[in-house]
């Protein structure tokens, strides 16, 4: 997996005009040759005297066009998208900074953003390809569009009101990779089709996927494009979010957080990258040992973003952090290359400057450190952001360290606009005395600004400990603990060759069902499960004392039922044939209420209540329906020929593994549904063959199995 990450700063919008320019581009000066500068220079917000640089890949500026950010960023992955490589481009920045602007883009052909340009290239190339090998290669494009909301997967092409609040699950499939259950796939195969169903699903907030699959003669290559435009990142001290929306804006930065440790360990090339902590990075599959990312993190120029543009570069500087290790190390900025007046509102030509380097916190430090600073100490370290600041003799002359410390008085959003007319932008740099400009701050902080600044260092604080002990913990872990990590992850990737994979999810199931005392259900699975492990004693040992258990079982209830008038005189109250159908004599139906012998303890040991209802409900069903029977009669009967129309067409429900037609069954609410299909999705590649099966599911059982047959209606 490699990840590109690049700025992009979008120009000054119309209401804009008369704001200042305080995002501005550099070059370095070995990039004198390139085209694009890698610097995003802004100035501290604290004191404008000194100013803040990250580095990118490339940095678009406001000037740069839709096209040229294609053909820079984008157009070049295409052809690894076609050798099966999985692609995920991203937009992150803060609200309207342009992240849609420059994923999806305007209407015109020159505005056409990222996605549908990626999806002309594909076309185009899928063209190519098949031209190329004479049509032995078929390409298939088919579009996935969800929305991640509270870390949760919503199907963009489901109406709302039938989406599972819960939303999809998502599971590791046999071939590796992560799968969204019952996502919508709908194929496209021209531009135009992808043009209205991506228009179809635009009226929301979106990612989406293409999914591109290459058949040949004897391979089918799958690969994946993933267009992700992120919801906005600003910080909640600093905007008017209610409830709800902090709820979903602290999903976004939990999401965030994890996606900047997985290409922060993607970077680091360490063994684990923790992508299984958020849905997103597992949809994504940050995992993945192949692959492309490109971010783009989408800066706006004016002062009024000033501490979310900020906030937004020491995200992505994070992410950044060891491709740039060189740069920091490196002193590149001995000269300027560019003459800043030009693309710079700060600094000027005949500035010298210096490498790049650490800086402490500067604009979310605490007090303490503001007079630890004019006391001359060094101000503990929050996390690094790099700086070229003017060196210590150019500024005061009583700060011995430039890496100064101010206080953050901003608590609202965009105060920074507010506080524009205090703070004027600097075009230059200025030969103030920093001390006076920090006593200056100190005097316009109040109470509020002052616990929103202790709680946004504490966070940052934690943050930036939980990826010091992300990185420092992995190397930590004990050796044995590494091993069997590596050979479960071993297990679960070797799973797709594995011919046990299915008898290890039977095992587990089994253990499972065992666990929560449910012996028939659990030496159902074990039985399932011992083909795949053909001699191994243990599991025989552990099928034949369960057998034995549940004889033991039987028996007992067999005494038990002589000995039960009570349920008895249930039963004669009843109709002939609803007694009949609880008792279990005779069914009226092809899956009849299983013994105790046949099932779990959940529903045998008091069968006669059970079916007592289950007859009266659906008396009248068959009154209207025809009633099928299985032919041998038997409700474990595995031969599709052997089974009724009933129950074929309910089995072939449940092996669509789509939520929504499980979920349409009768008795089957979203719950239940998404309970089915996980199991299934454990299941691997393995069907449910039969109605009894069909009720060992987890969550499921012999009523349910019932309720959902019955409601099946059947055309002759
Ligand atoms: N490169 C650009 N060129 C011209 N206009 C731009 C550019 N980038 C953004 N804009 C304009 O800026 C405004 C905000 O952009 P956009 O809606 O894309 O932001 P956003 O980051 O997606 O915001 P949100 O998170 O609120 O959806 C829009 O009017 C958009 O047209």
């Amino acid at each position: 997996m490699s990840v590109r990450v690049v700025a992009r700063i979008r120009p000054l919008l119309r209401h804009e005009l008369d704001k200042d320019t305080i995002v501005t581009a550099e070059s370095t000066t070995d990039e004198i040759t390139k085209d694009r500068p890698t610097i995003v220079r802004l100035p501290n917000p604290k004191t404008d005297s000194e100013s803040f640089s990250f580095q990118f890949s490339s940095v678009y500026e406001q000037e740069a066009t839709q096209q040229e950010l294609f053909d820079s960023e984008i157009s070049p992955t295409v052809k690894h998208l076609f050798n099966g490589f999985d692609l995920s481009i991203f937009a992150h920045g803060c609200t309207g900074t342009g992240k849609t602007h420059t994923m999806r883009g305007g209407k015109t052909l020159a505005e056409r953003g990222v996605i549908p340009r990626l999806l002309s290239a594909i076309y185009r190339r899928c063209k190519k390809v098949e031209k190329d090998t004479g049509g032995a290669t078929q390409v298939q494009v088919a579009l996935e569009y969800f929305e991640i909301y509270c870390d949760r997967v919503y199907d963009l092409f489901e109406p709302p009101e039938k989406r599972t609040p819960s939303g999809l699950p998502i599971r590791d499939s046999s071939k590796g990779k992560t799968v969204v259950v019952g996502l919508t796939e709908k194929p496209c195969a021209t531009l135009k089709e992808f043009e209205q169903l991506y228009d179809q699903a635009n009226v929301n907030r979106s990612t989406s996927a293409t999914k591109i699959t290459q058949t040949t003669e004897d391979t089918i290559r799958v690969s994946r494009a993933s267009c992700i435009d992120l919801a906005g990142s600003e910080d909640n001290r600093r905007t008017d979010n209610n409830k709800e929306r902090l709820v979903e804006s602290s999903a976004i930065n939990k999401s965030l957080f994890v996606l900047a440790q997985c290409v922060d360990a993607i970077n680091k090339k360490q063994a684990r990258i923790p992508y299984r902590e958020s849905k997103m990075t597992r949809i994504l599959s940050l995992g993945q040992k192949s692959g492309l990312t490109v971010m783009i993190l989408n800066l706006a120029p004016t002062r009024a973003y000033h501490l979310d543009t900020l906030a937004s570069l020491n995200f992505a500087s994070r992410t950044k952090k060891i491709e740039v290790s060189e740069v920091e190390n490196d002193p590149i900025y001995r000269a300027m290359t560019k003459p800043l007046a030009a693309t710079s509102s700060i600094g000027g030509a005949t500035i010298a400057r210096q490498p790049l380097r650490p800086l402490a916190a500067a604009h979310n430090a605490n007090i303490q450190e503001v007079e630890k600073k004019m006391q001359g100490q060094k101000p503990n370290k929050a996390f690094s952001v790099y700086s070229d600041s003017r060196k210590p003799s150019m500024r005061g002359s009583n700060l011995p360290n430039q890496n100064q410390t101010v206080r953050r008085s901003d608590t609202h959003k965009r105060a920074a606009e507010s506080s524009a007319s205090t703070c004027r932008p600097t075009k230059t740099y200025r030969s103030t005395d920093s001390v006076s400009r920090a006593r200056g701050f100190e005097s316009t902080m109040t109470k509020e600004s002052i616990e929103a600044m202790i709680s946004q260092r504490i966070d940052e604080k934690l943050a930036e400990k939980a990826l010091q002990d992300a990185a420092v913990s992995a190397p930590a872990l004990s050796a044995e603990l590494q091993r069997r990590l590596d050979d479960l992850e071993q297990r679960v990737e070797a799973r797709d060759d594995d011919k046990s994979g299915p008898g290890l999810q039977f095992l587990l199931m089994g253990k499972q069902h065992l666990t929560r005392g449910e012996e028939v259900s659990a030496l159902r699975m074990f039985q399932l499960a011992l083909p795949y492990f053909p001699g191994n004693s243990r599991l025989e040992t552990k099928i034949a004392k369960l057998e034995e258990s549940i004889r033991c079982r039987q028996k007992i209830g067999t005494a038990m039922t002589y000995a039960a008038p009570q349920a008895s005189s249930r039963l004669a109250n009843l109709p002939l044939k609803q007694r009949k159908l609880a008792s279990g004599d005779e069914t009226d139906d092809e899956f009849a209420p299983p013994d105790a012998s046949d099932h779990d303890e959940s529903y045998a040991s008091d069968s006669s209540v059970k079916f007592e209802k289950a007859a009266r409900k659906t008396k009248p069903m068959t009154k209207k329906l025809p009633i099928f029977r299985d032919r041998d009669g038997a409700s474990d009967c595995t031969n599709p020929e052997d089974q009724t129309p009933r129950t074929t067409r309910l089995l072939k429900i449940i092996n669509t593994k789509d939520i929504a037609q499980i979920k349409a069954l009768k008795g089957v609410g979203a719950k239940k549904a998404d309970a089915i299909v996980n199991c299934l999705v454990d299941m691997d590649d393995e069907e449910v063959r039969d109605l009894q099966m069909l009720a060992m599911l987890k969550g499921v059982g012999g009523k349910s199995v019932e309720t959902m047959r019955l409601g099946l209606t059947v055309e002759f």
